[in-house]
């Protein structure tokens, strides 16, 4: 297997290069620039209270040697009142820069809370902003969205904000050693420059040592992925059912403590180095710190230098080197560099927004001839394709049902049609325009979908069928109710203390949940909805596969027969739902290879006709003469009279009387 961490950092020349520190100036600068999300207000006094503190290291270092000097002049015989001005001055410039440092604080967690809110809704924005959805299903836009818009994953916040406002700390701090530098050079201007340059140095190899461990860590942020996958398992309700039924409990933690381990297993290596190789640096601070005593020491010790000035001296000398200290804001700022390059990467990586002039799909108006024109599409990453060469219409107020066993692309189909994805090759077009060249948002407000895994949304019973079509005008109580009563979800209503005000929110104080079949009803109702909001190609994905028998027998009646001249496509694997469709057509092998009536296909004797059969026979009662057939099987009912038999147990039971024969 591959190391893919990245390598130990060495020193080279060309981190010296103009290019390199040009790169680092822009960095900076692009940070820095991210100040501007904060509110004004904060951000001027952020601004003042630095100024403050730069202003304030200074003013201390040249009042203390005021106060020095007035105090070995001052005798009890003698005006002690020269000795007030400077005490006071450092005392207050003591005080000022104490209180800038309190204040700052504050104004930076709120300057960085904000900034943060800015940059994670970009990030959201362009998560969204894509027509498609292939973008979603890449684990690269996952580990760029998780590094530009997440907070830090250790024991401080480190976010885009935590990173601006540690730049400007760090330019403050840098700003007050210069300022420090500059007193110090009144006296001797080659230590000045040399604690400078020496400081400088020292922190710059210790973060470079330190983000080196940080960028191990962000190679590994697939792994901390996984993490998060399995805590959110073990804490999240959608697998709480299975957990404590197969008894996982244990082993979900186990696979979270794995998990964690594989992510952290390089950090500690890493650290052991880092430490280790921290002698250098600890060597070099302890030469410039005692070249800082020293050399005005040694002069103050020749009398070149007055006591009043050897204390001036250093107070600028303990300036300087404070710039040395590497601080969390270090770290922050690297965070933040990575997250602002993830936020550009994010932008490269879900293109520009689609504003391409498009011919207009307009909603309300009739239903549209559907073309399939031998498309081909293959999931991105994947190696086979689903489709291939697959050709089909959709007529205008048809009842089109597609039926084919598990993973033959019924439901990749639909997401093609509704724009989600672009075929690989081949065409879809719509009264003859080709989808790609519509308005994606016109011609999604042209259809509908009731996709199998439809979300659940915490909102009201009314909010979760109206949002079908969140273009219209809220729609009266009575009108709505008709609309729960055609579709057949009375009985859901029903039930809900507060009709289509309540909440169906598990988790929140006043809320209930519905089960999957009265979710299912309730989702059938909102493509109804969207129906009488102008949606004229309807999607039913699987739409009674949580129905009880009695429910799922009235679909038809309730829910196909409430759309009036929209067309439908109808994907089921009960043969029972399908059947009174005006044409069927099975997907195998990527492409239609049966179409026609229930009775067409039947007559036909091909593929869906041998499913059938098969499926129907597994409804068979023995009797002693040999089997009895529930209800008829040349009609394909089922056993509870419902004719609720499924396609995948005919596709099990054919292989099993292929593999037999
Ligand atoms: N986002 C995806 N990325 C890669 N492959 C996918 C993706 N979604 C589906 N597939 C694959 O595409 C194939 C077709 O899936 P699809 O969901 O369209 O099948 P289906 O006929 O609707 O199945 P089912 O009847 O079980 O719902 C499957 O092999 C599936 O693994």
């Amino acid at each position: 297997m591959t190391d893919t961490r990245p390598a130990y950092p060495r020193f080279s020349w060309r981190d010296l290069s103009l290019t390199r520190i040009q790169d680092t100036f822009d960095e900076r600068r692009s940070l820095l620039a991210l100040l501007r999300f904060s509110r004004p207000r904060t951000l001027a006094a952020l601004c003042v209270t630095v100024a403050t503190s730069i202003a304030a290291a200074p003013l201390t270092a040249i009042f203390a040697s005021h106060a020095v000097h007035a105090m070995t002049a001052a005798s009890p015989e003698v005006d002690l009142l020269p000795l007030v001005w400077p005490v006071a001055g450092f005392a207050a410039a003591m005080l000022a820069r104490q209180a800038a440092e309190v204040l700052a604080r504050a104004l930076k967690a709120s300057a960085s809370r904000r900034i943060d809110g800015v940059v994670r809704s970009r990030v959201r924005r362009i998560a969204l902003r894509p027509d498609r959805i292939a973008h979603l299903e890449d684990p690269e836009f996952h580990d760029v969205a998780v590094r530009a818009g997440d907070q830090g994953f250790t024991w401080r916040v480190r976010s885009p904000g935590a990173a601006a406002v540690g730049q400007l700390e760090i330019t403050a701090r840098t700003m007050s050693a210069v300022a420090m530098a500059a007193v110090l050079a009144t006296r001797f201007p080659v230590l000045a420059v040399v604690l400078l340059a020496l400081s400088v140095l020292i922190r710059s190899i210790t973060r470079r040592q330190w983000m080196h461990l940080e960028a191990v860590k962000d190679a590994a942020t697939p792994e901390r992925r996984k993490v998060d996958f399995w805590a959110d398992l073990a804490a999240g309700s959608e697998a709480a059912k299975e957990i404590r039924l197969f008894g996982l409990a244990g082993w979900v933690s186990e696979r979270r403590l794995v998990a964690h381990h594989a992510w952290e297993a390089g950090h500690w290596r890493t650290r052991r180095r880092v430490l280790r190789s921290q002698k250098a640096t600890f060597l070099l601070a302890a030469l410039c710190a005692g070249l800082g005593l020293l050399v005005p020491g040694l002069a103050a010790w020749a009398g070149e230098l007055s006591i009043a000035e050897l204390s001036q001296c250093l107070v600028a000398v303990w300036g300087i080197l404070a710039i040395s200290v590497m601080g969390g804001e270090s770290y922050d700022i690297d965070y933040g560099r990575t997250a602002v390059t993830a936020l550009r990467k994010l932008e490269d990586l879900t293109g520009p927004d689609r504003h391409a002039p498009r011919e207009n799909a307009s909603p309300g108006g009739p239903a549209p001839l559907v073309r399939f024109e031998d498309v081909s599409f293959r999931y991105p990453g994947a190696s086979a394709p689903v489709l291939r060469g697959l050709s089909l219409t959709i007529r205008p107020g048809e009842r089109l049902a597609i039926v084919g066993a598990s993973g033959e692309g019924k439901t990749t189909l639909v997401k093609l049609l509704a724009g989600l994805y672009e075929p690989t090759t081949g065409r879809i077009t719509a009264d003859g325009t080709d989808l790609r060249s519509l308005d994606t948002t016109a011609w999604r407000r042209g259809m509908t979908a009731l996709f199998q895994d439809f979300v659940h949304y915490p909102l009201t019973a009314r909010d979760n069928i109206t949002l079908a079509a969140p273009e219209a005008t809220p729609e009266s109580d009575e009108k709505l109710l008709q609309l729960v009563r055609a579709g057949g979800a009375q009985p859901v209503l029903d039930r809900l203390e507060s009709g289509l005000d309540t909440e169906l929110w598990r988790t929140g104080t006043d809320g209930r949940d519905l089960s999957g079949g009265q979710w299912q009803k309730l989702a059938a109702i909102r493509a109804l909805y969207a129906v009488e909001h102008g949606r004229r190609l309807v999607v039913l994905d699987e739409p009674t596969a949580h129905l009880d028998v009695k429910a799922e027998a009235r679909f038809h009646e309730q829910v196909i027969g409430s759309v009036g001249d929209a067309s439908i496509v109808l994907i089921s694997h009960r043969l029972s739902t399908v059947r009174p469709a005006d044409r069927i057509v099975l997907l195998r092998d990527g492409r239609i290879t049966e179409e026609g009536s229930h009775d067409d296909l039947m007559r036909l004797g091909g593929e869906y006709a041998r499913l059938f059969l098969l499926q129907a026979s597994r409804f068979h009662e023995p009797t002693a003469g040999g089997s009895r057939t529930a209800d008829s099987q040349a009609d394909g009912s089922g056993a509870d009279g419902s004719g609720a038999v499924d396609i995948e147990q005919g596709a099990v039971a054919r292989e099993g009387g292929e593999e037999a024969r």
